[in-house]
């Protein structure tokens, strides 16, 4: 039997780190991950959307792994996302991510051509199966226009490595569904951000999000309430959570600009995103501001609870 405990809590999805000229800086993701570390969170998930993933080459994933690994291998858990638009550079990615000690790989489905759910299956264990590492599915319907079915959950729940599936489906049903059907223990994270405690309640053991970086106390503090059993805490963090993403969003710019900026208002420098994500505009200021603020409160109501 697998320990599947490390893989229990918050995990924010690592945002992309670059210096003033848009290159990868090793230093600032070092520095981002040490305040991660600091925060108390139980891991990193490195690679994905909000890596940037899909907008790097595969050295540049690899160098932004590496410093990860430097600042904080060996002190959390890290789950690698490795997914590339081909095998092949996913192959690569796995081997590296071993080779440097992470923890998991994760993986989306093939992107672009909407393939069979044999080659999709193929995908993943051909990247899984380069390494001995556990394997996370990673199911994001929204953005890969495939929807994990109960069939290929199944298959792949044969594999001793596959231990997890991270939801980011919109039914919360989904996390009870994958965690009926595995036919074995395994870990569910939950992805939508607005619904954590909904997921939570619903099976999650925790939760990988591209918000929890900018409000990672929020979402610790949430999961405490949830496994305190203070479910009417648990809801009132949820929903000052989700009047923050909602704000966050209302921006003209992508949201992993805004959370750059709110980042810096809290004392980390990222750098921007990469095009062809928006930059935040001028008037984007205005929510950065009131995003920051509306953090601000919600960070001196759990000094209260
Ligand atoms: C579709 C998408 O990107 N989902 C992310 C991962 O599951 C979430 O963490 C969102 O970023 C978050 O819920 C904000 O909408
Ligand atoms: C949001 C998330 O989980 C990702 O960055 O992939």
């Amino acid at each position: 039997m697998k320990n599947l405990d490390k893989y229990k809590g918050i995990i924010p999805a690592f945002y992309a780190c670059y210096d003033e000229a848009g290159n990868i800086s090793g230093e600032r993701v070092q520095e981002l991950a040490t305040y991660y570390l600091n925060k108390g969170v139980k891991g990193l998930y490195v690679g994905g959307s909000s890596g940037e993933c899909i907008y790097q080459t595969v050295e540049e994933r690899q160098e932004v792994l590496e410093n990860v690994m430097k600042a904080v291998g060996g002190k959390m858990t890290i789950i690698a996302h490795v997914a590339a638009p081909s095998t092949r550079d996913s192959i690569i990615l796995a081997k590296h991510a071993e080779s440097l000690g992470v923890d998991a790989l994760a993986a989306i489905p093939p992107i672009y051509f909407g393939l069979p759910e044999f080659a999709i299956k193929d995908y993943w264990v051909s990247m899984m199966e380069a390494t001995n590492l556990d394997f996370i599915i990673y199911n994001i319907p929204q953005t890969t226009g495939y929807a994990l079915s109960i069939e290929l959950l199944k298959e792949m729940m044969a594999y001793d490595q596959v231990i997890g599936v991270k939801n980011s489906s919109m039914p919360v049903q989904d996390i009870y569904l994958f965690k009926r059907h595995a036919g074995k223990d395994i870990v569910v994270f939950n992805g939508p951000d607005e619904q954590f405690i909904a997921g939570r309640i619903m099976g999650a053991d925790g939760g990988i999000g591209g918000t929890y970086g900018v409000m990672p106390e929020l979402f610790i503090a949430a999961n405490n309430a949830i496994e305190n059993g203070e479910l009417e805490l648990a809801k009132n963090l949820q929903i000052k959570i989700d009047d923050i993403i909602f704000k966050m969003l209302s921006a003209k710019g992508n949201l992993y600009d805004v959370m750059k900026a709110i980042l810096k208002k809290r004392g980390i420098n990222i750098g921007s995103v990469r095009q062809p994500l928006p930059k935040i505009t001028i008037e984007d200021r205005l929510i950065v501001e009131e995003s920051y603020h509306m953090i601000q409160d919600a960070l001196n109501y759990i000094e209260t609870v």
